[in-house]
């Protein structure tokens, strides 16, 4: 879905479908270069990251092996509850494995913040963490994130993944939610 179909509900796109699509590459090769030796196990946090899981993985140029994980700290809200539930834990077994976390978004960082230290206490060899957008304003705690997609302002955003209240989720670029949206 492209944002024309929505009306006023976005104030700004604030990074197309093509610049997403650009900047995973070169993430992609940054990645590449640092897991020489050994591919890393790719871990999708859900729903948000189904997008970047996509286009990053295909991007790569080894054999990317993925798993899921469904953390919950929103709830239907634009705020952090700061309450980490899982919802959905990993398949793979952990011990020994170099993780790659792959993210749509770091905002307040208490998800990230909590989940590399539950995937840690697992036995992973390393932990890394990638992210399309990072809101560094918004952030709460001190997370080290090893690749970023784009720096973005505090705003509420939509698309790529992105949702409010499950919606905007299908939406191709990244964009600000018009706040007149969640305060109705
Ligand atoms: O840095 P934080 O303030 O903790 O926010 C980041 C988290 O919020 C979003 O997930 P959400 O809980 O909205 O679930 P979803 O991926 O299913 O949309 C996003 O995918 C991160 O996991
Ligand atoms: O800006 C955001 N938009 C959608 N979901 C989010 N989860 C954390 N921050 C955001």
């Amino acid at each position: 879905m492209d944002a024309s179909h929505l009306g006023d509900d976005l104030t700004v796109v604030l990074h197309t479908e093509a610049e997403l699509h650009a900047r995973l590459a070169e993430l992609a090769r940054e990645i590449e270069a640092d897991y020489r030796d050994e591919p890393p196990l790719l871990v999708g946090v859900l729903k948000g990251a189904v997008m970047v899981m996509a286009d990053l993985s295909r991007e790569l140029r080894f054999h990317a092996e993925m798993d899921w994980m469904a953390v919950s700290s929103y709830g239907a809200g634009t705020k952090s509850s700061g309450v980490v539930k899982i919802m959905k834990d990993l398949d793979a077994d952990l011990t020994g494995r170099d993780v790659l976390i792959v993210e749509d978004i770091i905002d307040s960082g208490l998800t990230l913040s909590w989940l590399k230290e539950n995937l840690e206490s697992r036995g992973a060899k390393s932990v890394r963490i990638c992210t399309m957008l990072r809101k560094p304003e918004a952030m709460k705690v001190d997370l080290e994130v090893d690749y970023v997609g784009y720096d973005i302002p505090v705003d509420f955003v939509v698309g790529y993944g992105l949702d409010y209240a499950e919606r905007y989720r299908n939406l191709r670029d990244v964009a600000i939610l018009a706040p007149h949206v969640y305060s109705e």
